[in-house]
């Protein structure tokens, strides 16, 4: 098992932990290929499942992935910026959610229960609000780095397989505003409809976000910093979990239009920096399928999700049991004495 990861005291302590992130274990990949050419099918006839039983295998450093141990983590956040009037439903919502989850009442609980995942909810900095960051940095130093070593911490080593999901009421405004800050193209290009804005709510969401980054303009060269200004307690948390899941070999589901946004800052420091995570579905939320695009990342599902608290990466479990069960489990040509190909 890797030694625990230490909490980041300081930026240059995080973006060291986001440029040098573990590699694959290769040897790993090419023993899953090998076995995989024994086993009792056509060459490539499971698809994408191949892809993902060697995906897993790479990054828990075996040629015998499993994904029994599975857990979904729904980290929960409020943001400053809901002064503005970029969502409908009133901020009280986010922690009435938490509460609903503890209580086992939310769509999450029950995709967990039929996905044979372990659901664990983390409210960040006590569902305090960030700052609104269109008069002020959404974090300062502090502030950020508690929300991200708070994601770190909250995953535990030895999980075979980890899913990410959010709750924050206003974080629809917050994503939008990171991708408008790591990939350009402003508000207009990345706001959409949230929870159910019409076409003027969506007009004045990207207009909220283009003050935003007119006000941070002068920080937006780094992606952490990106983060910082214009990102959430609960989008810092989850970065800080993808950087750990990757320290302690532990393949990770993506979730939707938050979620990727809250990780892509790792591939734009370091191409390859969301090599163990794969999208587990396209959110309906319009920024998110420009946003796997500009990451180069191909969701398993598309099912016209967009509720976040890590559905769409629950949904997306029995995929990777299922490829990691064939590939471990089929018996090849040789023990099953099935003739090859002519
Ligand atoms: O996952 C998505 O792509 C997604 C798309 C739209 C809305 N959401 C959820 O809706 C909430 C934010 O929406 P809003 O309109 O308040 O910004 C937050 O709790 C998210 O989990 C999530
Ligand atoms: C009711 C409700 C549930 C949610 N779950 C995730 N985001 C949400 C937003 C709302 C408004």
């Amino acid at each position: 098992m890797p030694p625990r990861l230490s909490s980041p005291q300081n930026m240059a302590a995080l973006r060291a932990l986001c440029i040098t992130p573990p590699p694959a274990d290769m040897a790993a990949g090419h023993a899953i290929a090998h076995h995989d050419a024994s086993l009792t099918k056509p060459p490539g006839s499971l698809g994408r499942l191949e892809e993902l039983a060697r995906w897993a295998g790479q990054w828990q450093r075996t040629a015998w992935p499993r994904a029994e141990r599975v857990e979904i983590i729904v980290f929960a956040g409020n943001h400053g910026v809901t002064a503005q009037g970029v969502t409908p439903w009133p901020t009280d919502v986010t922690r009435q959610m938490v509460e609903n989850f503890r209580n086992g009442g939310a769509a999450i609980n029950q995709i967990a229960r039929v996905s044979g995942a372990q659901l664990r909810v983390v409210a960040v900095e006590e569902l305090r609000p960030t700052a609104d960051f269109t008069y002020a940095p959404a974090m300062d130093e502090p502030a950020f780095l508690r929300a991200v070593a708070c994601g770190m911490a909250a995953v535990r080593p030895g999980t075979d397989l980890l899913c990410l999901g959010e709750m924050g009421i206003g974080n629809t405004t917050t994503a939008a505003a990171v991708c408008a800050g790591l990939f350009g193209g402003g508000g207009g290009a990345w706001a959409g409809r949230g929870t159910g804005l019409d076409d003027a709510g969506v007009r004045h969401k990207a207009q909220v976000i283009d003050r935003a980054l007119a006000r941070h303009a002068a920080h937006l060269h780094d992606p952490l910093a990106v983060m910082r200004h214009l990102g959430g307690h609960e989008l810092a948390a989850m970065l800080g979990a993808a950087i750990a899941a990757r320290h302690y070999n532990i393949p990770v589901l993506l979730d939707g239009f938050i979620c990727t946004a809250a990780v892509a800052a790792l591939e734009v420091l370091h191409a390859g920096g969301l090599d163990h995570t794969r999208l587990a579905h396209c959110s309906a939320e319009s920024g998110h399928g420009r946003l796997a695009t500009a990451l180069g990342l191909s969701p398993l599902l598309e099912l016209g999700l967009r509720l976040g608290e890590g559905s769409g990466a629950g949904l997306a479990i029995p995929l990777v049991r299922a490829a990691t069960a064939c590939l471990c489990g089929m018996a090849t040509f040789a023990q099953a004495e099935v003739s090859g190909r002519k």
